[in-house]
């Protein structure tokens, strides 16, 4: 051996000790903070056991109200749950997102504003889309007046007639998947290249079967995708075969609109307003104004056919899930309460024109702000995305430099994971009390300091720069499903085996079901 191996055999343990054990462990500005496992400072492989076990969210709920509203999870990652020194910093304070993002949602190869890891070209990809998202554009546009009459009156109201008058119990879950998926898609690419799920529930379940058979595997994709993407290169599929090919497939069908729609507009061909392509027409022509480069295709490709595709593949995912499980929950919760059905209804009926039903084709909607503006319809809404979020799992950032602060600790240094989580802010009883109730009055008849405690808390859809981009249509198709349904039926639980949440950074009931019984009001 010679003289310098023989030195750095010797050095290189205390180097080993000093790097991985003492320094995490005690001199590290973020050994302070408490840990959730005494493994917890020196590695990550705690985290990683609690997320092989798919039961991250109850465990950092759990971990938080021991203590307190930090926790360092592993060495280099924290969950912080507060509002000053943690959501107001972290997300007020534009800490760019962390690569799970790019693991989990690139599209075609090319990343999408969901994605975006580089703050400024994230800021610029959100200025480009996000008018048509704008809470006056939703509220004013012609072809979405059209959609969603054509979703309730011509898709949604004949089926739910039909098994009333059946006595057959529906599938709830089901149904608001479909509804959520179409009533966006429809907007997307208008009525002629929107999906069609409410009626062919053969498009529809070979949608959802392939989305729930990839949410099994998103362990593996977002902590090992170096080894997930390097096995498949030698033919060995960690992940099962079918779900790559029904990724290729979903990914294809969605190409294959982007290609309709774009044929459609460059057509120039005047088109009834229901079958315009309202946010591809936007977002085509925001590209097309931003850089001007014809983005990053072969040259046979129409300009930025793939940076459009990965972005409308990532917002009709955002839109079927989060809407399909609020709906869900938001059917359950009413079906539990028949009291708050007939209060609604007092108020729906009010409107004008009322959202009753006519299958003679002939009812108009009433204007959506009168709709939006009813009281009771917001509580029913904003306390079910409270009480069951539907992305109760944490956001991940990553601490800028030099240095911040976060909940009452300082010095933390840059490339720290951080992450809050609406699962946790939304159970804090001192903000909410009684948290796992669900109770829509706290919305209405709180005092104006509570409530405005309790919007800064209110973390449904995010907060800062990255917040839900599709809030305002959401809570419009949302509002204008739950207003007809109400008008016209009473509901009841047949079946609710499963209701409960599962765990992820989305859920929905664990059982993916709902049975409920419709009566219809005459
Ligand atoms: C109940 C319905 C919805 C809920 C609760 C919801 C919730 C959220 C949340 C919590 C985020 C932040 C995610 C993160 O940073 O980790 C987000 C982002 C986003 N959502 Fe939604 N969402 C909903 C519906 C929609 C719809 C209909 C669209 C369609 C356009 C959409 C598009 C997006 C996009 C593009 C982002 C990324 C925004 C950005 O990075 O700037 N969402 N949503």
């Amino acid at each position: 051996m010679t003289p310098t191996i023989y030195l750095v055999s010797l050095i290189l343990p205390f180097i080993l000790l000093y790097q991985y054990i003492l320094l995490p462990l005690f001199l590290s500005p973020l050994s302070k903070i408490p840990a959730a496992n005494p493994l917890s400072p020196i590695t990550n492989l705690w985290i990683l056991y609690i997320r092989w076990r798919n039961i991250e969210n109850q465990t950092l709920l759990r971990l938080h109200q021991k203590l307190g509203p930090i926790v360092r999870l592993a060495p280099n990652e924290l969950s912080v749950n507060c509002y000053e020194g943690g959501l107001k910093t972290i997300y007020g304070g534009g800490f760019a997102k962390d690569e799970f993002y790019v693991r989990r949602f690139v599209n075609y190869g090319k990343v999408n504003m969901l994605c975006m890891t580089d703050n400024k070209a994230h800021g610029l990809r959100r200025r480009m889309l996000s008018s048509v998202y704008s809470k006056s554009s939703i509220m004013s546009s012609a072809s979405l007046r059209v959609t969603s009459r054509n979703m309730l009156f011509d898709r949604l109201l004949p089926q739910l007639v039909k098994s009333a008058e059946a006595g057959k119990p529906v599938d709830v879950f089901k149904l608001s998947y479909a509804y959520s998926m179409d009533s966006f898609m429809a907007f997307q690419f208008g009525l002629k290249l929107g999906s069609n799920f409410l009626l062919d529930t053969k498009e529809r379940d070979w949608y959802m079967d392939a989305f729930f058979g990839r949410r099994q595997w998103y362990f593996w994709s977002d902590n090992f995708s170096g080894l997930v993407g390097g096995l498949l290169r030698v033919g060995i599929h960690l992940v099962p075969k079918w779900i790559t090919i029904a990724n290729h497939e979903a990914a294809d069908w969605i190409l294959k609109k982007c290609d309709l729609a774009e044929e459609m507009v460059s057509s120039g061909e005047e088109l009834p307003v229901g079958d315009v392509p309202t946010p591809y027409v936007q977002e085509r022509a925001a590209f097309r104004k931003a850089s001007g480069d014809g983005g990053d295709g072969a040259p046979e490709d129409y300009p930025y056919r793939w940076e459009l595709a990965s972005e409308m593949y990532d917002h009709k995912a955002a839109a079927m899930e989060t809407s399909g499980d609020t709906l869900t929950y938001i059917f359950y919760e009413m079906s539990r309460h028949p009291e708050l059905q007939k209060k609604l209804r007092d108020e729906l009926l009010k409107l004008d024109p009322p959202l009753k039903c006519s299958l003679e084709g002939d009812a108009e909607l009433p204007e959506f702000k009168a709709v939006d503006d009813i009281p009771l319809l917001g509580a029913i809404l904003q306390e079910t995305l409270r009480r069951w979020a539907p992305v109760p799992g944490g956001q991940p950032r990553v601490t800028p430099p030099p240095v911040c602060s976060l909940a009452g600790y300082d010095n933390i240094p840059p490339g720290v994971k951080v992450h809050s989580s609406a699962g946790v802010l939304h159970r804090n009883p001192e903000v909410f009390p009684n948290p796992e109730e669900w109770t829509p009055d706290r919305w209405l008849d709180s005092s104006d300091k509570q409530t405005s405690e309790m919007n800064r808390w209110f973390w449904a859809w995010s907060s800062g720069g990255t917040t839900c981009l599709g809030n305002n249509f959401a809570t419009n198709s949302m509002k204008l499903v739950i207003a007809t349904v109400y008008s016209n039926f009473t509901t009841k639980i047949v079946d609710a085996k499963g209701i409960e949440q599962d765990e992820g950074y989305t859920a929905g009931p664990r059982g993916s079901k709902l049975m409920l019984q419709f009566d219809r009001v005459k």
